[in-house]
């Protein structure tokens, strides 16, 4: 056990929380960390892996398992990465402390329609909270490749908390107070990879790519903004940091889900397939529904929502989309 450096939890063992766990070992401190399945904290105690969700990483011994959320009560700090839509009822289990909440999962709750901030807040009354979000692939973070992230903090008392305890060399938070709009960045970001992945499943070309990631920034900006999110939030690692990596790359799940509907698949049959999740197929319905209430146009959005539904084929989707009147960028 490390003398001096206080052990983090992570709550979530699917490939970022152990990522994120293996980047914070990597300075000799100790991590606990709480997986949902009896498995993956076995492989990881006796193995130093998990191949469920992380494969080819020879996990730091520094890390252990556990299947008990009581077992972190005594953590200086908690990172949350579970799948956004469980993120509620695992928080509900966790015992009641005052330690510091770094939610890492990037999603729009389906049956509220709530960020996790809001979810959290509600679940685990009396934790502070932040979010950390940003272009990270879970793969590269735990090579130790270099990393830059939005860590959205209530104020200054709560960045100089948890900064120290998360920056290394290779990977350097960005301090911001804007909560929302980190939160969103993430959240649509995901929506749009999936539209991307369409387009590179069609074959449509980079032109479309780069059209798609530029018109739905402007989506992503509007509904922000309607939200109380900052331009300079959107515009940073959390927004088009991580719209222009999501977009880009089948490491993706959210743009390979894209591309298999693109290539004529039904989502529910690439979807029941996986193991991994991808966060937009849930957070596209419920974005859509949030933006309506709001009077935010989405059409990209909408449009991802209907291919989802199977109300669509990608080709008439896409021509749809073109087919939308001219208007001012
Ligand atoms: N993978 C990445 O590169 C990456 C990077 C940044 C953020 N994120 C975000 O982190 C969050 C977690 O994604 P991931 O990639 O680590 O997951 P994953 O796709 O690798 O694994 C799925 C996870 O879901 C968990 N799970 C399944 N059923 C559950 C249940 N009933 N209750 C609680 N947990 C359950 C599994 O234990 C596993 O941890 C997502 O919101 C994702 O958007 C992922
Ligand atoms: O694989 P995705 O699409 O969930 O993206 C992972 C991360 O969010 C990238 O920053």
């Amino acid at each position: 056990m490390s003398e001096n450096k206080p052990t983090v939890g992570v709550i979530g063992g699917g490939a970022w929380g152990t990522a994120l766990a293996q980047m914070l070992a990597s300075d000799g401190r100790d991590v606990l960390l709480w997986a949902f399945e009896p498995a993956v904290v076995k492989a990881i105690n006796t193995q130093h892996s998990n191949s469920a969700y992380l494969s080819g990483t020879t996990l730091d011994p520094a890390i252990r398992a556990t299947g008990d959320l009581g077992a972190l009560a005594d953590c200086a700090l908690l990172l949350v990465v579970t799948p956004a839509q469980h993120m509620r009822r695992v928080l509900k289990q966790l015992p009641h402390g005052t330690t510091d909440l770094v939610l890492c999962c990037k999603g729009i709750e389906e049956a509220t329609g709530d960020l996790m901030v809001d979810a959290a807040r509600a679940a685990a009354p009396g934790r502070p909270l932040a979010v950390l979000s940003g272009p990270t692939f879970a793969h590269e973070v735990a090579a130790g490749q270099p990393t830059a992230v939005t860590l959205a903090c209530e104020d200054h008392v709560q960045w100089d908390r948890i900064a120290p305890q998360i920056a290394r060399p290779a990977f350097r938070p960005y301090f911001t107070t804007d909560i929302t709009g980190a939160e969103i960045g993430g959240a649509v970001k995901n929506v749009l990879a999936i539209a991307c992945g369409v387009v590179e499943g069609l074959g449509l070309g980079q032109n479309a790519r780069a059209a798609l990631i530029a018109r739905g920034f402007a989506e992503m900006t509007r509904f922000g903004l309607a939200c109380g999110a900052q331009a300079e939030t959107l515009s940073g690692l959390s927004g088009l940091g991580d719209l222009v990596l999501t977009c880009s790359s089948v490491s993706s799940r959210n743009f390979s889900l894209g591309k298999a509907l693109g290539e004529g698949r039904k989502a529910a049959d690439v979807l029941a397939d996986r193991t991994t999740v991808a966060e937009g197929a849930f957070t596209a319905p419920v974005l859509q529904r949030v933006a309506r209430t709001r009077g935010v146009a989405m059409p990209i959005v909408d449009t991802v929502c209907a291919l989802l539904a199977g109300e669509v084929a990608a080709a008439e989707a896409v021509a749809a989309l073109l087919a939308r009147p001219l208007t001012a960028e």
